[in-house]
């Protein structure tokens, strides 16, 4: 059963307000330094079916999923991960998966309990969860809400029922567009759908019309992504051996070019290269991540990167919980973390991400932002001599001015072309700076 809006929403106040600290008596926040902030991810593996396009890190349990044992895990980790980052400050969560609308609400309370006990929580702080469409949505929606979950992204994928046959999915276009009806009377304003393009056989008329009909339906937040054909998946092989069309990129390009033009007409803002929010909907969690923010990566084969300061680090890793979710319980068991690879990313490493994450928001990079990372060199010092920058310019692709190095709207259709010139640029040019003193010399 569907509570009535205000019902449902009084009582995902109450429960944030009950579970988590306030900042002080006014409600102000006390702001950390980013080095006491962070993003957390948690990943939950399960899924009731394979897609037949997804490589994601996804397991079908055949016995049923031990959600006892893999919720204490998904706890134990997250309070080690906070307790060796020294992060005082989580900003957003994100449940994503695999289908983490298949945990039990009680787990993403009990998840977000200790979050709030080892680190503060803000009472507004996004916390998003990826929910699959099914044919009775409402009532565990209600429960996610309750549990603390403020944001919903609803895996839609598309609007037509042989597509989303092909695409292995358990749901109908009717089952998709009944969750984001009940997602958007429980969370208004919070809602984001992800809609594929670029399917074989998928046409550019059609797929406009589904785009179309989502405007009516939508809430504020929409992703659009272009199927990635991905080795090992079913619909690889049956693209390889002749049973569907591969995709067309071409047609995808047109689809993405139409696309966005759509949905900037309806008022939508593209502030990343697959993502759009109008009345300010932007996903903050997601921010972070294009930012090069730092964030924590909870369960089986999440991504993290920060600096484990409690071990007296002072140098930003990418880190992966290893993948297999039985090898992963073992681990945390044993050691209380999952982590099963600590890349230290070098002073290069991590302006290469800063300028490939930067430029996929519509901002791209300020120069604030560069210098919180470079202090020695500046966007000018690497790209403003350049001429193929120039020539990237002329063209109306890239802009640098005084606010700092982004894409033009055209630029963005095209970031991955202009990245094959901004990338080395930087490489070049970090490799004639002038040397660094040695710390403490
Ligand atoms: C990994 S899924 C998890 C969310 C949820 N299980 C679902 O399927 O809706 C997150 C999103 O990634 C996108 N995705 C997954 N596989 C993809 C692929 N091969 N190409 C493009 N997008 C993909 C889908 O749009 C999906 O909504
Ligand atoms: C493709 S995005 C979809 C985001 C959605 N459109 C939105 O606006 O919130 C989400 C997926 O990316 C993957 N993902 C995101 N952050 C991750 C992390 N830190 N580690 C591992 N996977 C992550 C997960 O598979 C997750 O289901
Ligand atoms: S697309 Fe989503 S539901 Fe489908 S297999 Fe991948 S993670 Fe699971």
């Amino acid at each position: 059963m569907v509570l009535p809006r205000a019902r449902g929403l009084v009582a995902v106040a109450r429960a944030a307000q009950g579970r988590r600290r306030v900042d002080s008596a006014e409600g102000c926040p006390s702001p950390e330094p980013a080095s006491r902030r962070a993003a957390l991810y948690v990943h939950w593996p399960y899924c009731e079916k394979r897609c037949s396009y997804c490589n994601f890190n996804k397991y079908v349990a055949r016995g049923g999923v031990h959600e006892a044992a893999l919720r204490h895990c998904l706890v134990t980790e997250a309070s080690t991960l906070l307790r060796l980052s020294g992060v005082r400050r989580v900003e957003s969560v994100f449940f994503g998966g695999g289908t983490p609308s298949l945990a039990s609400p009680h787990t993403v309370a009990t998840i977000l309990e200790a979050v709030a006990k080892a680190a503060h929580l803000p009472v507004d702080a996004e916390v998003t969860l990826e929910a699959n469409p099914t044919s009775a949505p409402g009532s565990r929606l209600v429960e996610f809400g309750a549990a603390g979950v403020n944001r919903l992204s609803i895996g839609l994928q598309s609007l037509d029922d042989a597509e989303l046959q092909l695409l292995g999915r358990t749901h109908s276009a009717r089952d998709g567009l009944r969750t984001l009806a009940a997602a958007r009377r429980l969370f208004p304003g919070r809602v984001s759908a992800d809609l594929m393009f670029g399917l074989p056989a998928q046409r550019l008329g059609p797929w406009l019309g589904q785009l179309r009909e989502l405007l009516r339906h939508c809430d504020d937040h929409l992703s659009l992504y272009q199927l990635s054909l991905e080795r090992g998946t079913a619909l690889f092989t049956r693209v390889q051996r002749g049973a569907v069309p591969g995709p067309d990129p071409e047609l995808a390009a047109a689809m993405y070019a139409e696309g966005r033009s759509l949905l900037r007409a309806a008022g939508f803002r593209q502030y990343e290269v697959s993502s759009f929010a109008r009345h300010g909907a932007l996903s903050t969690h997601n921010w972070t991540y294009w930012q090069c923010g730092q964030y924590l990566g909870v369960g089986p084969g999440a991504h993290g990167r920060f600096v484990p300061q409690a071990s007296g680090g002072h140098t930003r890793e990418a880190r992966i919980q290893t993948l297999e979710p039985d090898n992963w319980m073992k681990e945390v068991m044993l050691f209380s973390h999952g982590t099963r690879k600590r890349i230290p990313l070098g002073e290069l490493e991590l302006l290469e991400e800063v300028l490939v994450m930067g430029l996929r928001t519509d901002v791209g990079i300020t120069h604030q932002h560069w210098q919180q990372f470079e202090p020695q060199l500046t966007l000018w010092d690497v790209f403003g001599a350049s001429e193929e920058v120039k020539g990237l310019q002329e063209r109306g692709l890239l802009v640098l001015d005084h606010r700092g190095l982004r894409c033009s709207w055209e630029g963005l259709a095209v970031l991955d072309s202009l990245l094959l010139t901004l990338l080395p640029r930087l490489q070049e040019v970090w490799q004639q700076r002038s040397p660094r003193p040695e710390p403490g010399g």
